[in-house]
């Protein structure tokens, strides 16, 4: 038996799919101790390739459980102050930000709290987030009221949890947590990828939202947390489906390798969920933004009607659409933002996790994998599609026909 002193490795330092992959690769007489905070293996390499699958399956069973635990914590947290928001929803709670999209208070909230349960639950290692809010508005004296108010919602959010001291945050303390989100993420070490309120004009509305969580480890999502307060347990989209399940709010969780699991969003067990296995495209239904201003309705009925979907589009805000899609309600989602509009990492990155864990594809519009390694904004081709493996090489001969017809036809004018 072979013994001797291996220095142990951080989790932090390394990504364990890196990690774990060299263990199996290692052919020298060592053993390796895996740190993972609560997980320690001791892998010799006397042992039998059977003890090695074992110890790889165990740890990568492991990878990332307690960051997924811990962002399920955050988002329901966050969820709950989102949800007090929209049933009281005042005016005054509707800001404008520069770029004039609606902003709330729950936004704002929301990312404090999610920032701050990250912090204080993985206080280990260095933190790094990449956020859409900033505090650059809620500094002006104008806001003073509005802080007011976010700082007495974080409170009373926070307090609502047993394991949390009862001692009240400030209004600068607020600031802060909402200014962790500034990183700008890139193909190194790990970042969180946040959006507070993800669909802010659903939320505002009074329709579909979702609190969207990622965590990047090495530029790949490794795992994602959907926070959906208004969406039913029951399938959307099925119009002939009548359902008596009248239960709202789910919650969607995935981790890299380990599948995506689905429960109430303030109780129940997670259960596993998968995308639709559809193969004939006139069966499918598909989700589109709401907005009209977030995504070209004109080319997704037009993909739709190439591909033969006979099903009208099925139209809601947010990474609900993603989730949705996860759990096979509907088999295809389009995405096709007006022309300058960049696409942000923390619209798509838990979304992204949920459904390719479900075992859905994501790509873009030419059919390349999205990438979350390149800073806060996604490089893409033209449009987002989603959809099961089977239908995607369809979708994407339908996709590229739609987009030469529609730029043939705008170079015509
Ligand atoms: N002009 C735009 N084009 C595309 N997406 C947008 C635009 N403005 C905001 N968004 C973002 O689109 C997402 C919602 O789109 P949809 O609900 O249509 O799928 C949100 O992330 C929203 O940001 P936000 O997080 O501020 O709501
Ligand atoms: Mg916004
Ligand atoms: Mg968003
Ligand atoms: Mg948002």
């Amino acid at each position: 038996m072979a013994m001797c002193v291996a220095s142990p490795v951080s989790i932090n330092s390394l990504s364990p799919v890196r990690l774990l992959s060299s263990v199996l690769q290692s052919n020298t007489k060592r053993s390796f101790f895996i740190s993972f905070k609560t997980l320690r293996i001791s892998i010799s390499s006397s042992s039998s390739s059977s003890n090695q699958r074992s110890a790889f399956t165990a740890a990568a069973s492991m990878a990332y459980a307690r960051e997924l635990d811990v962002a399920k914590k955050a988002a329901s947290l966050a969820a709950r102050l989102c949800q007090t928001v929209q049933k009281a929803l005042l005016q005054s709670d509707v800001q404008s930000k520069s770029d004039k999209s609606p902003v709330t208070v729950a936004d704002y909230g929301s990312q404090a709290v999610v920032s701050l349960v990250l912090q204080r639950e993985l206080p280990f290692g260095s933190f790094s987030l990449v956020a859409e809010e900033d505090s650059g508005d809620l500094r002006k004296s104008e806001s003073q009221e509005t802080l007011k108010r976010i700082t007495e919602l974080v409170n009373d959010t926070l307090s609502s949890d047993a394991t949390y001291s009862k001692s009240p945050l400030s209004e600068d303390d607020v600031l802060a947590a909402i200014d962790t989100g500034k990183s700008e993420g890139g193909p190194h070490g790990r970042h969180w990828v946040l959006d507070p309120i993800d669909g802010t004009k659903g939320f505002v509305r009074g329709d579909q939202y979702a609190i969207a969580l990622a965590l990047l480890d090495e530029g790949r999502v490794v795992l994602g947390v959907l926070a959906c307060p208004n969406l039913p347990l029951a399938p959307i989209g099925h119009p002939h489906q009548d359902s008596v399940q009248t239960q709202v709010g789910c919650l969607f969780s995935a981790r890299i390798g380990a599948g995506t699991d689905m429960q109430l969003l303030h109780g129940s067990s997670p259960m596993k969920v998968h995308v639709s296995t559809i193969e004939n495209p006139a069966e499918a239904s598909f989700f589109e933004s709401f907005e009209a201003a977030h995504s070209l309705h004109g080319l997704s009925s037009s993909i739709a009607k190439k591909l033969g979907v006979q099903a009208p589009p099925v139209r809601i805000d947010s990474q609900a659409k993603y989730g949705a899609l996860a759990r096979g309600d509907g088999a295809i989602y389009l995405r096709f933002a007006h022309q300058g509009y960049r696409e942000k990492i923390w619209d798509h990155a838990a979304g992204f996790i949920v459904v390719t864990e479900a075992g859905g594809v994501v790509a873009d519009a030419a059919g390349n994998a999205l990438d979350f390694s390149k800073g806060r904004y996604l490089d893409l081709e033209k449009g987002i599609v989603v959809t099961n493996q089977k239908l995607m090489p369809s979708l994407l001969n339908a996709v590229r026909d739609a987009v030469r017809e529609e730029s043939e036809s705008a170079s015509s004018l």
